[in-house]
C-alpha cells in the first residue's frame, strides 16, 4: 500500500513512519504539496483544512491510497494563544478521517510576535537562536523541557487516525 506524506518536514515524515510501522506491505513518499491556508493557521478549522489539503494533494500527486497530512496552527483563547496540531487522512472517494494532537499555551512574549505575523516556527529560531527546531522538537519539545517533542506529538496524532482507518476497515 502506498501512503504519500504531504511534507518533507523530517518530524512529520518520521513520526508517520515511526506510527504506522506495524502496517505490513508499505511504502512511503514525502512530498512538498501546498497546504492552501496560510504559512501559520490561526484557529483550529483553518489547521485542519490545511492538514486536509495537505492529504488530498499528497494522494493525487503521488496516486497513492492513503494521503497523510499534518499541520500545526495556534489559535487564540481567553487563557492565551495555544499551539496547535491537526492531522487528515484521506482516501479516494471517501470522507477525510481527522485528529487532533496536544495543545498547550505558547509563553506571552512568543504569542506577542506571532500575533504580529511571524510564523511560530521562526519566533522559535530567533528568539532561541536556534536553525529549524520545526523540523526536529518544535515548540512542544522546548516549551515541555522535551517530554514530549514535535515527533512524538504527531506520532500520537497518526496513531489516531490510523486506529479510524482500522475501524472503517471492519465495517
Ligand atoms: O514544512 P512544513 O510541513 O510546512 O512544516 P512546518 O514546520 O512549517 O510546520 P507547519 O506548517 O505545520 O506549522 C506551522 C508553524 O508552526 C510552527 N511550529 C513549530 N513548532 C510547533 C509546534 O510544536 N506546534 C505547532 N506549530 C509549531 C512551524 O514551524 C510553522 O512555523
Ligand atoms: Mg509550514
Amino acid at each position: 500500500m502506498k501512503i504519500a506524506i504531504g511534507t518533507k518536514n523530517p518530524a512529520k515524515v518520521e513520526a508517520v513512519q515511526t506510527a504506522l510501522g506495524s502496517w505490513e506491505d508499505c511504502s512511503f513518499s514525502a512530498l512538498s504539496v501546498p497546504s492552501e491556508v496560510s504559512p501559520q493557521p490561526f484557529t483550529d478549522e483553518e489547521t485542519i483544512q490545511g492538514a486536509i489539503n495537505r492529504a488530498t494533494n499528497a494522494l493525487e500527486k503521488a496516486k497513492a491510497e492513503i494521503g497523510i497530512g499534518l499541520e500545526g496552527g495556534v489559535l487564540e483563547t481567553d487563557y492565551g494563544m495555544f499551539l496547535c496540531n491537526w492531522g487528515a487522512l484521506v482516501t479516494k472517494g471517501n470522507a477525510p478521517l481527522i485528529a487532533g494532537g496536544a495543545r498547550i499555551l505558547l509563553p506571552h512574549e512568543f504569542a506577542v510576535k506571532v500575533r504580529g505575523g511571524m510564523e511560530l516556527g521562526h519566533v522559535m529560531d530567533e528568539l532561541l537562536h536556534t536553525n529549524d527546531l520545526s523540523k526536529r522538537e518544535g515548540a512542544i519539545g522546548v516549551f515541555t523541557n522535551n517530554w514530549i517533542g514535535r515527533k512524538e506529538m504527531f506520532v500520537h496524532i497518526v496513531k489516531l487516525l490510523a486506529g479510524q482507518y482500522d475501524y472503517g476497515q471492519g465495517e
